[in-house]
């Protein structure tokens, strides 16, 4: 686990590259930020390395200008360091580069043979096109440990997509705040231990900036809290949809519900033999069978609707989820009840929130392609509803363009189930009152948070016996 993901203090506003190089020019001071920058570089690496011959890859901006301050005090150190420039700095990097008066070697594959680490300064927010040429042919020749300044060269701060190359990196120090490409993947993995170095930048920059992007975490959000007014109907009455093919999925979901404090959860079922397996199963949760949709749309008690694990995408639940939407009902649709859609977003407006995977994003809204951040917030304005497209890097994106990268959950979560268990926590909180974007933050952090708890070989029933665990370290957070 990286060190800012040690760190629940870490900073929650994301910058986009454009982003940075604005609050860059707003806080006017380049040379001293640069100094700042550069300086935090080697203070992370003296802290990790024994002295080594580095080299550092210094490219023509203010990445590279970063670069050979680092060069300056890592040798200052008594560091056996050189400079290898790709091309004359320009800017503030020209005179980052006059202070440098060590060993200068031509960039490429040739002076890397005396390196036991590589410092990383070619290109960073400035990415513009490509990594290719001369530059791909170096990076790839690199046998060393690598620490990358700001991000590893050829990885998109706004997407964490790789452009032309990109290589691992052992150590990437960033500053003031991260990037989405930090959290995004294959972006997030290619840093390796990120980072966050201060480096003097007020953050009165960010006001005038106004991030709408942000780390998912506790900070973000506030979960309910009950006190001594509060009853069972008080804290919300979640409704989960369940069919009879599939109802161990309704009742994954209703099991998180419950667990994520809604006050009541009924599963509503197809048959009466489903009801009775749902009650052996899950003896605090009501069941309800028969004409259900017009019982349900007539008590307005019912609020909150949680749709899709477990359903078919056939014609009756699009006639369902239909007339939820059009009762007003808050919904939280997922799995059949999205692909019931395909293709027909608009019709889903109205919904609180949608819980993707990729290949259900894809039928609803076409493919998520490169800039997930993008397209979750393009299909949140599509259809109006917060959108939670999940993955290793789960996404939220709220229709009025704020959005939140999840980066807390581990890779054994990728098991059956464990997406229904997330609708039920989504649809418990929304019922507890929390609004849509902040339910499906807390829900993607939550299931993130009892997974690692539950810890490697875990199923999706185990998670949620953590989730009471999880509502403890948030109150211990925050
Ligand atoms: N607040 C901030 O924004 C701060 C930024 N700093 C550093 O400034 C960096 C951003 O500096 P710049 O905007 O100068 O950008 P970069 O230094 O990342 O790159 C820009 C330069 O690289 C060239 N270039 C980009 N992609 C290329 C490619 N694929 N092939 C060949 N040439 C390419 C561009 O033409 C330009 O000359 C950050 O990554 C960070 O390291 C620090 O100095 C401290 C403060
Ligand atoms: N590699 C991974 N690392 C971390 N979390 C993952 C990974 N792959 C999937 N997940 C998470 O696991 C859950 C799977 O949900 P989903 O695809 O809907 O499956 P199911 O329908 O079986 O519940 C989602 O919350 C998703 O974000
Ligand atoms: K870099």
């Amino acid at each position: 686990m990286s060190a800012m993901t040690r760190r629940a203090a870490t900073p929650s506003e994301l910058l986009s590259p454009t982003e940075m190089a604005e609050a860059d020019r707003l806080a006017g001071n380049g040379p001293a930020l640069m100094e700042a920058a550069g300086a935090a570089v080697a203070r992370a690496i003296r802290s990790r390395f024994r002295p080594l011959p580095v080299l550092v890859l210094a490219g023509p901006g203010h990445n590279g200008g970063d670069g050979y301050v680092a060069a300056r005090h890592l040798e200052r150190a008594g560091w056996d360091v050189a400079v290898a420039p790709l091309a004359p700095p320009n800017g503030d990097a020209a005179g980052a580069a006059a202070h440098w008066r060590g060993p200068i070697r031509p960039f490429a594959p040739a002076s890397l043979a005396r390196a036991g680490l590589v410092v990383d300064a070619v290109f960073g927010a400035g990415l513009s096109r490509p990594v290719d040429g001369q530059v791909a042919e170096t990076l790839c020749a690199i046998r060393t440990p690598i620490v990358a300044v700001d991000v590893p060269s050829g990885v998109d701060g706004a997407t964490g997509a790789v452009r032309g190359l990109a290589r691992q990196a052992a150590l990437t120090v960033t500053f003031f705040r991260l990037k989405p490409g930090h959290l995004l993947l294959p972006g997030r993995d290619l840093c390796g231990e990120t980072v966050l170095a201060e480096i003097g930048l007020p953050e009165a920059v960010l006001d005038r900036i106004g991030p709408r992007s942000f780390r998912n975490g506790p900070g973000l959000w506030r979960l309910p809290q009950p006190d001594t007014a509060t009853h069972k109907h008080s804290r919300g009455h979640v409704t989960m949809l369940s069919s009879d093919a599939l109802s161990g999925a309704a009742l994954l979901a209703a099991r998180g519900a419950r667990r994520a404090g809604a006050g009541l959860v009924t599963l509503a079922c197809e048959s009466e033999n489903a009801a009775r397996a749902h009650r052996m199963a899950e003896p605090g949760a009501l069941t309800l069978t028969g004409d259900w949709p017009e019982a349900l749309l007539e008590d307005g008690r019912r609020e909150v609707f949680c749709a899709g694990p477990g359903l078919p995408p056939d014609a009756t639940t699009r006639g369902t989820v239909a007339a939820l939407l059009a009762a007003g009902k808050r919904l939280v649709l997922d799995a059949g009840a999205l692909t019931a859609f395909a293709g027909h977003p608009d019709r889903l407006h109205g919904a609180a929130i949608l819980t993707p995977h990729m290949a259900e994003f894809a039928r609803l809204f076409g493919e998520v392609g490169k800039d997930r951040l993008e397209a979750a917030r393009r299909a949140a304005a599509q259809s109006g509803a917060v959108i939670l497209l999940k993955g290793s890097d789960t996404v939220i994106a709220a229709p009025d363009g704020r959005a939140a990268i999840n980066d807390n959950a581990p890779a054994w979560l990728a098991t059956g189930g464990t997406g229904d268990v997330l609708a039920g926590i989504a649809a418990a909180l929304l019922a507890q009152g929390m609004p849509p974007f902040e339910a499906a933050c807390a829900a993607a952090w939550l299931q993130g948070e009892a997974a690692q708890r539950a810890g490697p070989g875990m199923i999706a029933e185990d998670l949620p016996p953590q989730i009471h665990a999880t509502f403890l370290h948030v109150a211990a957070l925050i």
